[in-house]
């Protein structure tokens, strides 16, 4: 059905197959979203992409305990918000390992944005460089590393997995510096592949990644399963080790981050062996079942930490008074994967940036409805837990 307004040239409702109604609006020549959140992206997303391909980026490993916990303890955080604060001008700018950005929602590290959008990660990074964010190349990136750095000036990280090919991992390492990007962000949590039963039971594709051309296939196919489980298993280095950060800081000058970590214990490792950062993480709830939701640990790991090295977060992140939330526990900067994804998938380039720009604008508008003109001002007063939320019950 479509009809017109006074404020807008058209709009479009639509009924999605769930019960929620939406409106796409026609504005300055642009579609647009009315309510743009991020359940409604994921729906456009579900009815755009082959249901094997949907069911990679959304689903988490075995029961999805984590899954719907990471972001249902976001939850249960309630909010002690000042009054009569000065919020004329909120201010979200931030640094990141010393580069400015406009706020701390980065791209967070996903695998094959191809199958979501055939512009792939050149896609996603323009939309980073659009909203003046930091943007995670996957290893597992469906377009080659030089190719996205070709593509814009977005300030960008480079994910490494390692390989029982050591020298496929140092190749990339040395093409990712050369490139341009500003650091390493080593993915810890995959010795091997988490068992996703949707990716079992559509038999996954495993493609091959231009990125390894000439050096090894990342092709599998057989009928057996998850292709991309079997390729993960065959090729990760599962013997990878506290020990082998040595190795890595052998072979590249950029810091490096150490992404996958949930403990205080190994958040105490991580400074000792040197790294720049950590990023606390549980990889979005695809690999290990009944792990933490993210946010639930992240107080753990910052007081573990003591400030010697930023701590960013990901997991569960939907609204900006996620963000919010996490920056209060501690954390410097939030990564977003799925949004991302569902951006890509329902509208390419442009969706990504919605996704970001909806976040963002949310984060300001809870600063500023929690008295907190700037980053610095977000304390770990202006949050309750549910630990604490239970403590002043007894
Ligand atoms: C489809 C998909 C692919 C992913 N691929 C990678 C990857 O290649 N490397 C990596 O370090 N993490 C990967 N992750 C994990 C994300 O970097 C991030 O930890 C997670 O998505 C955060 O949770 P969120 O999706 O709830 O924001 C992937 C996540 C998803 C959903
Ligand atoms: C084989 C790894 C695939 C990318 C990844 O990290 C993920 O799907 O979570």
């Amino acid at each position: 059905m479509i009809s017109s307004s006074s404020h807008f040239s058209s709009l479009l409702f639509l009924r999605k197959l769930s019960h929620t109604v939406f409106v796409l609006f026609r504005m300055q020549g642009r579609w647009h979203l009315s309510r743009s959140m991020f359940s409604e992206y994921q729906k456009l997303a579900k009815e755009a992409l082959p249901k094997m391909y949907y069911d990679f980026y959304a689903g988490g490993a075995e029961d999805e305990y984590s899954l719907k916990e990471n972001v249902e303890a976001f939850h249960r955080i309630t909010f002690r918000p000042r009054v009569l604060v000065d919020v004329s001008r909120v201010d979200l700018s931030t640094t990141i390992l010393g580069y400015n950005i406009s706020s701390p929602i980065m791209i967070a590290p996903t695998a094959y944005h191809k199958l979501a959008n055939p512009e792939g990660e050149i896609a996603t990074a323009r939309a980073a460089a659009a909203c003046n964010t930091i943007m995670v190349l996957s290893f597992m990136s469906t377009c080659t590393v030089e190719e996205v750095a070709s593509s814009c000036n977005a300030v960008r990280f480079f994910q490494l997995y390692v390989y029982k090919r050591r020298d496929v991992a140092a190749l990339l390492v040395q093409r990712a510096e050369r490139n341009g990007y500003k650091a390493l962000v080593l993915t810890v949590d995959v010795p091997r592949l988490g068992r996703r039963e949707a990716d079992i039971k559509n038999k996954m594709i495993s493609v091959q990644l231009k990125n390894f051309d000439g050096l090894l296939s990342t092709k599998v196919a057989n009928d057996k399963g998850s292709n991309l489980e079997a390729l993960a298993n065959e090729k990760f280095d599962a013997s990878l080790s506290w020990e082998d950060l040595a190795w890595l800081r052998s072979i590249t000058n950029l810091p490096i981050l150490i992404k996958g970590i949930l403990t205080g214990d190994d958040a105490i490792k991580a400074v000792e062996v040197g790294v720049s950062g950590i990023v606390v993480s549980n990889h979005g709830a695809r690999q290990l079942d009944y792990s933490p939701a993210t946010i639930s640990v992240l107080e753990e790991v910052v007081h573990a930490v003591r400030g010697k090295i930023p701590v960013l977060f990901d997991g569960g992140i939907r609204r900006g008074t996620d963000v919010f939330k996490a920056l209060a526990l501690g954390a410097q900067a939030v990564l977003v994967g799925r949004p991302v994804i569902f951006g890509l998938a329902a509208k390419g380039e442009y969706g990504v940036k919605r996704v970001i720009d909806m976040l963002k604008d949310e984060l300001e508008l809870t600063m500023a409805l929690s008295g907190c003109p700037s980053l610095k001002d977000i304390t770990r007063s202006h949050v309750r837990t549910e630990r604490e939320q239970l403590h002043s019950m007894l």
